[in-house]
């Protein structure tokens, strides 16, 4: 039931669950208990954010900022300008001016965004559209734009990066740094969902229209960067139908010490014939003139995810957030003789046969985490609490230790579970540490180390904190007493009450 997997997929509903390569299933008494495996996310290190975002050359840049000019986005006044920034390619400076906290730093019109919306519109790919996925429109109708000489959005597709520093680029080689890691896991998770895609797309829209589609900017890589290009410069609100790249908001970098969560993307409308949209960023914090405005890309992702997404992890003491995570995957075996009832327990208890709880390291464990665990473990002379008699209550209970029986199968299956989880990484933790502490490392094996040592320090934590339960099985009250306790027939130091023998 303890398992390792990928994360949730992109932009879109297909639910992966993932494809470590260790998978196992370890089954306890009469086989109630299965250890599947479990996901991690990420690590800490001592220096500043690691990667490098690639970025478009000086002249292009000029043509990107006359672009939005003659547009109206940017002008003398305008609160910021896009320069490079050390170490993150492009990003948005304050200009002439200091900028308040939760002040609007500019507003880019509807008509300018790479939208779906655009792409189902557009009277030669628009009918081709009707039925892909959002992210899938949106990468066809940015490729098609980048094979035009005169596209609209020529000046914006020019800057954007050519290559991206996501695991999801890396070469074996880079790869096999993170051995071991849920994050390999997702990797493969997700390049094998774009592929799929891919291919369906050749086959329904573009090999069929070569009058249309140039197939030389249709290849498997350029689909794949397409993808990687949204997923690392689309923000909420703008997602799902609303997907949407937005030149100069998307240049907006991570900052790594705001301790906020809610969105600087914003949607505007103003006017009524016609009504305009705008995606409007605002200022998370103050920032002092010729300083960064940065937003926060999502307090709760851990380092494995910030990679996945853009190409760098979270190192800085200064942090706020907690990068270093693992996913572990709970699951309820087919193969439970109960497993009909326990089902129906999770279901009533807004959970499912299969549950990810994120462990995030220096953090408690999860809500749920160990009474959904007390559920799939529950078996043998604790069955009865499975009765539809108790299924009212029966979450009430699994929130305290039900018996020792079950409260150890419990401890051992997540231990179970842990040490194989470890012991897939090559290496340890003292010697990611070692690594790190040599500052010569290029940004992508500096990522590698602070995921793979980000995971580990997750799991050891459990780990800990599961042998420290077990040690201590005998000191636990468990159902039977506290029932005891509840009827009066126990007193405060555990001893029966005298009566209970006399008659
Ligand atoms: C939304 S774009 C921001 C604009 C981008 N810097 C560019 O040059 O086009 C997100 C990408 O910027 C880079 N980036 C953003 N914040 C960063 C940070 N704190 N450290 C390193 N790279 C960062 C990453 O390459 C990420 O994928």
């Amino acid at each position: 039931m303890v398992g390792a997997t990928g994360s949730p997929l992109p932009f879109c509903c297909l639910p992966f669950t993932c494809t470590r390569a260790l998978r196992q299933r370890l089954y306890v008494g009469n086989g109630i208990l299965a250890v599947v495996a479990v996901r991690p996310v990420c690590s800490s290190l001592s220096s500043s954010t690691l990667a490098q975002a690639p970025i478009g050359n000086d002249s292009q840049l000029q043509s990107f900022k006359a672009w939005l000019t003659q547009r109206g986005v940017l002008s003398n006044s305008s609160s910021v300008r896009p320069q490079q920034v050390e170490s993150q390619g492009l990003g948005l400076v304050a200009s002439g001016r200091p900028i308040a906290q939760g002040e609007e730093v500019l507003n880019v019109p509807q008509e300018l965004w790479m939208s779906v919306a655009a792409a189902r519109s557009h009277p030669d790919i628009g009918p081709f559209c009707t039925n892909l996925r959002p992210w899938v429109t949106l990468a066809l109708f940015l490729l098609f734009e980048k094979g035009m000489p005169s596209s609209p959005w020529r000046s914006y597709i020019d800057i954007l990066p050519h290559t991206l520093d996501s695991p999801l680029f890396w070469s074996d080689e880079e790869l096999a740094q993170i051995e071991g890691t849920q994050l390999l896991g997702s990797i493969s998770g997700y390049h094998q969902h774009v592929y799929n895609e891919y291919t369906q797309l050749m086959e329904d829209v573009i090999t069929p229209n070569p009058q249309l589609f140039d197939q030389s900017m249709f290849t498997r890589e350029a689909f794949l960067w397409a993808f990687g290009i949204l997923r690392s410069r689309t923000f909420p609100p703008l997602t799902g139908d609303d997907l949407a790249l937005v030149p100069l908001a998307d240049l907006v970098n991570h900052g790594m010490v705001l301790n906020m969560e809610g969105p600087s993307w914003e949607k505007k409308s103003s006017g009524f014939f016609p009504r305009r949209e705008y995606l409007t960023l605002r200022a998370p914090v103050a920032v002092k003139e010729g300083e960064q405005v940065v937003m926060q890309y999502g307090k709760k992702k851990g380092n494995g995810q910030l990679a996945l997404d853009y190409g760098f992890v979270e190192c800085s003491p200064r942090t706020t957030a907690v990068r270093d995570c693992f996913t572990l995957t709970l699951e309820i075996s087919e193969s439970d003789r109960f497993f009909g009832d326990k089902i129906d327990i999770a279901e009533f208890n807004g959970l499912s046969s299969t549950v990810y709880f994120d462990l995030v390291h220096e953090q408690e464990l999860p809500d749920n985490m160990l009474p959904f665990l007390r559920l799939i473990a529950l078996g043998g002379a604790d069955a009865f609490l499975l009765e539809a008699l108790f299924r009212n209550t029966v979450w009430e209970h699994l929130q305290l230790p039900v018996s020792r029986e079950n409260e150890e199968a419990v401890c051992k299956a997540v231990l179970d579970g842990c040490r194989f989880a470890l012991a897939a990484y090559p290496t340890t933790m003292d010697e990611d540490l070692n690594l790190l502490s040599r500052g010569d490392l290029s940004s992508r094996l500096k990522m590698a180390v602070a995921i793979r040592l980000g995971e580990k320090k997750a799991l050891e934590e459990l780990q800990l904190s599961f042998e420290t339960r077990l040690a201590e099985l005998d000191r636990l009250e468990y159902y039977a007493a506290r029932r005891l306790r509840g009827l009066g027939l126990l007193d405060d130091r555990g001893d029966l009450t005298p009566w209970v023998f006399e008659g």
